[in-house]
């Protein structure tokens, strides 16, 4: 039997016209078999953390889905190389940014997937988001809940878009 789980993904870009491309990778997960996109948040113009680049654009979505982790981590790699993202180093800018955040309250530690990703807990630009659409779901390294992680960290370099 196929049960569904419910993850948590980040989505930023900060290449590009970042807007259109963060809306049409939520109507491509929207459409892609086994994954339901069960909640969104807004999208936040937020300075870029690590060496000077562009302002991203970021945002999360709750996902349902009976995709297995490394199925779901498969799925959204195939959509970031769909929006043509050049991978370079780490940190680099990039048209679309697509990370698994959360998944059940699964803890796992492959080379390829860490869940909980290992710097969630640290990024306004990821709490901000999440916070709005899940601010009850305890992220299961820390034992914390999503709004209370969020209210720890510095949201100076994140605003909302108008
Ligand atoms: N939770 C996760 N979500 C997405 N990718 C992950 C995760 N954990 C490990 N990875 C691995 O990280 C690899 C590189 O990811 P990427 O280039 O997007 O990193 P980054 O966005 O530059 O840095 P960061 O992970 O700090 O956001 C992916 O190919 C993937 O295998
Ligand atoms: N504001 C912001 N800064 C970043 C981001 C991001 O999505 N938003 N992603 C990074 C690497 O994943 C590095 N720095």
């Amino acid at each position: 039997m196929m049960v569904d789980s419910v993850s948590a993904i980040a989505l930023g870009s900060n290449l590009g016209n970042s807007l259109e491309i963060l809306e049409a990778a939520l109507a491509v997960l929207a459409k892609t078999p086994r994954v339901l996109v069960k909640a969104r948040s807004q999208w936040y113009q937020t300075k870029a953390v690590g060496p000077p680049q562009p302002d991203y654009l970021n945002g999360c979505a709750i996902l349902q889905t009976t995709q297995p982790p490394l199925v779901l981590l498969n799925t959204l790699l195939e959509i970031e190389q769909q929006f043509g993202r050049v991978r370079r180093g780490r940190n680099d800018p990039r048209t679309l940014d697509l990370d698994v955040l959360l998944f059940d309250d699964v803890v796992l530690n492959k080379p390829e997937l860490q869940i909980p990703h290992p710097r969630m807990v640290e990024r306004a630009f990821v709490l901000v988001p999440l916070a709005e659409i899940a601010p009850d779901w305890i992220e299961p390294i820390s034992g914390k809940a999503i709004a209370e992680l969020a209210k720890a960290v510095d949201w100076s370099g994140v605003k909302k878009l108008s």
